[in-house]
């Protein structure tokens, strides 16, 4: 395993978060002597497995994520084995033929990030630290606090005060972790991170370390597998600190490189309007990031100004000829109405996927027969004042959708009739 500079292509052999000149890493694995049909035939034996570490829709695809940790050091709570469902109410408010909702919001902290989590939290605990921290809009941070106490460790999160759901940060707090409560957003925790983490001894679990990315590279591993190794024309991701659709690109170019799939799908990055550097970076055709300095979305989650992935999500659209869009929290709060309405549900950030997808289709660039993944990120309960405030405040939508309790049984006998 080696670990190489994005930006300027210095290999490093021994594990770090970023390169001297302060670019992230990739993680480097020698694939020569696997073959494809031994590895489906690997993969497929592994999913009548219950107990051991290869029972975890991450840990299955072991030798092509960490293949030389030991068995007995990996940290897993089962996570990935996720739904893959299909909606024709979603298909048809999208305005496409189909499409296949990766339910990442079934993990067990309720959100993707667990597929990385787990890897960094093992990678980190055979490393000997026995303190991880992040920052985190509250996702990472319940992730990390979980996989932490699990294997018996402390987390330090430092969550922004402002501008975050409680629900998260209440899920962080009771499965144990410290946290600290910061003036401003992601970008400043990740910056103090980056500076203090040695000093402190603590083992950085955000996706500039690069065993994140490795780890979440098994949602498409997985979406492969239960497709029976054909992708879909296009699948789609929201985009806040980039590490899902960097991921997503490697996860593709190893699949592809592999022989596991023949074809590439098109990716498109869908990122919300109010905190879009990226999706502004391809628009005016800029070759570099600029931050958003004061970045406000309503889906929480997505609220990063500069995200440290952006040079690896550049590779992932320019390699599978991708998109970038950007959506309303208007358009996002509607498609997620959709998707909980649907049975299936998602939070906020996850939403934007099919409000992208809508937006691609009505501009056809997407065209209605292709096929097309969302991948849903996090869970509906994870942000409940979202749902209260689209549903039982004034003049919204659904708000009448609730029957008041002075009803007689006529009336109710009338309305359910
Ligand atoms: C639910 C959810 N969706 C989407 C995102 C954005 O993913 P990324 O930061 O990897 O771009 C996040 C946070 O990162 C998230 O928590
Ligand atoms: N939404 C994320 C922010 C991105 O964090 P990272 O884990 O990719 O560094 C969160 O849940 O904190």
């Amino acid at each position: 395993m080696k670990f190489v500079c994005v930006e300027c292509s210095k290999v490093f052999a021994e594990f770090r978060y970023t390169c001297t000149c302060n670019g992230m890493l990739d993680i480097f694995q020698d694939f020569s002597g696997l073959d494809a049909e031994e590895l489906k035939r690997l993969f497929q034996s592994r999913l009548s497995d219950r107990l051991s570490p290869y029972a975890s829709g991450v840990w299955r695809y072991k030798e092509l994520i960490f293949p030389d940790v030991e068995d007995s050091a990996i940290v897993t709570k089962y996570e990935g084995n996720t739904g893959l469902y299909r909606s024709d109410a979603v298909a048809s408010y999208a305005g496409t033929r189909s499409v296949w909702l990766k339910a990442q919001s079934e993990n067990p902290s309720g959100s993707f990030k667990d597929n990385g989590m787990t890897v960094a939290v093992t990678h980190g605990r055979s490393l000997g630290y026995d303190r991880f921290t992040c920052t985190s809009t509250g996702n990472t941070s319940s992730s990390l606090a979980m996989y932490a106490s699990l294997a018996g460790r402390k987390s330090y999160v430092f969550v922004p005060n402002k501008n975050i759901s409680l629900n998260k940060v209440l899920q962080t707090l009771a499965y144990g972790a410290n946290i600290f409560s910061i003036e401003g957003t992601y970008d400043h925790g990740i910056k103090f991170l980056e500076e203090n983490s040695e000093k402190l001894g603590l083992y950085i679990c955000n996706s500039i370390n690069p065993f994140r990315i490795e780890g979440q590279k098994s949602i498409v591993y997985e979406l492969a597998q239960v497709m029976s190794w054909k992708l879909p024309d296009w699948i789609f991701v929201p985009g806040g600190a980039l590490s899902n659709v960097s991921a997503l690109g490697k996860g593709l170019s190893d699949l592809y490189a592999l022989g596991l799939i023949d074809k590439l799908p098109r990716v498109a990055l869908v990122q919300a309007e109010g905190a879009s550097p990226f999706y502004k970076m391809v628009a005016e055709g800029k070759t570099a990031l600029e931050a958003e300095p004061n970045p406000y979305t309503r889906a929480s989650a997505l609220n990063i100004g500069d995200p440290p992935s952006w040079r690896k999500a550049q590779r992932t659209l320019h390699e599978t000829n991708g998109v970038a869009v950007s959506v309303t929290d208007e358009e996002i709060l509607n498609a997620k109405a959709v998707i909980d309405a649907s049975g299936i549900g998602c939070e906020p950030a996850s939403a934007a996927t099919v409000a992208g997808l809508r937006k691609l289709v009505s501009q056809q660039i997407v065209d209605k027969d292709e096929t097309v993944a969302c991948i849903l990120t996090g869970n509906m309960l994870k942000d409940t004042d979202a749902l209260r405030e689209y549903h039982l405040e004034d003049n919204k939508p659904f708000s009448n959708k609730i029957i008041p309790s002075s009803l007689t049984y006529d009336d109710i006998f009338a309305v359910i009739k």
